[in-house]
C-alpha cells in the first residue's frame, strides 16, 4: 500500500457520521471528540462511553441501524464501524456514490483515509499510521507516544 500523507484538518464544524457504537467506534468517537462536537452516531446498541457523551450533549445519537440511501449528502466524513462487514461495505458504496470521505474499519482497501492512533496534549497533536499492514505496530507506537506526551515531554 502507498505511504499515507499526514494531514491536520480542522473538523470542528464539519458533519461527521459514525455507524456503530461498539468497541472500535467508541474508541474513535472518543478520539474525535477532542476535535469536534459535530458528531452523529447511528447504532442499535451503544457502549457506555457513547451513551454518556450523548447524555452530556457532546454528540448526537440515533438508536437506528444503517438504512440504505440515508447517509446525509452534506456529511464531510463517515466512519463505517459496525461489526457487519456487509453493512460496512454498503456504507462504503453509498459514500462513494455521494463522494463523501469514508473509512471502513473492517477493510483497509476501502478507506479514503486511515484512522490514526492519536496523542493530544493541548495544542500538540501527534497522529500515528503504520500503513495498514501491521496494526500492532500502530498500537505499540501510539501507546509509547501517549506515555511520552503525558510525561514531562519538554525536558529534552
Ligand atoms: C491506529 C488504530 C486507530 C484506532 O483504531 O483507533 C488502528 N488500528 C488500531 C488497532 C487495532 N486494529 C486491529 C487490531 C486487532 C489486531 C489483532 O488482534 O491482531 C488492533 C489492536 C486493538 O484494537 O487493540 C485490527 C484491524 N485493523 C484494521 C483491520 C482491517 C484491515 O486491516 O483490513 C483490522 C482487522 C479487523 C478484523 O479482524 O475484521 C484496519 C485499520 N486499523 C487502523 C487503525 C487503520 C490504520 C492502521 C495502521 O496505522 O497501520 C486501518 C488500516 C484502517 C482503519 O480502520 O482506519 C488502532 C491502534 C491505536 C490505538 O489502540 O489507540
Ligand atoms: N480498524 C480497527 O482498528 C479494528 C480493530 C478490531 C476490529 N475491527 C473491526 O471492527 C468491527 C467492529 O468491532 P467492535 O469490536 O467495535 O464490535 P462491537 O460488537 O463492539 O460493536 C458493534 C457495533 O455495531 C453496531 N451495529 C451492528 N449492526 C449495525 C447496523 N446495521 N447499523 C449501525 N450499527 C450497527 C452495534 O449496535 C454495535 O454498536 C469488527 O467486526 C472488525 O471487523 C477493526
Amino acid at each position: 500500500m502507498a505511504r499515507k500523507f499526514p494531514l491536520f484538518l480542522d473538523i470542528s464544524d464539519k458533519k461527521i457520521v459514525v455507524y456503530g457504537a461498539g468497541r472500535i467506534a467508541s474508541r474513535r468517537v472518543e478520539t474525535l471528540l477532542a476535535f469536534t462536537s459535530s458528531l452523529t452516531v447511528f447504532a442499535p446498541e451503544a457502549s457506555e462511553p457513547v451513551q454518556k457523551a450523548w447524555k452530556e450533549g457532546r454528540l448526537s445519537y440515533s438508536q437506528e441501524a444503517y438504512a440504505p440511501d440515508s447517509i446525509p449528502e452534506d456529511a464531510f466524513m463517515v466512519l463505517a464501524a459496525t461489526d457487519s462487514a456487509e453493512v460496512n461495505e454498503a456504507i462504503w458504496q453509498e459514500c462513494r456514490k455521494k463522494k463523501i470521505l469514508v473509512n471502513v474499519c473492517s477493510n483497509r482497501e476501502h478507506c479514503d483515509f486511515q484512522f490514526p492512533g492519536v496523542a493530544v496534549n493541548g495544542d500538540l497533536v501527534i497522529g500515528i499510521n503504520a500503513g495498514g499492514s501491521d496494526h500492532h505496530l500502530a498500537k505499540t507506537w501510539t501507546d509509547k507516544i501517549r506515555k511520552e506526551v503525558f510525561q514531562d515531554g519538554y525536558d529534552d
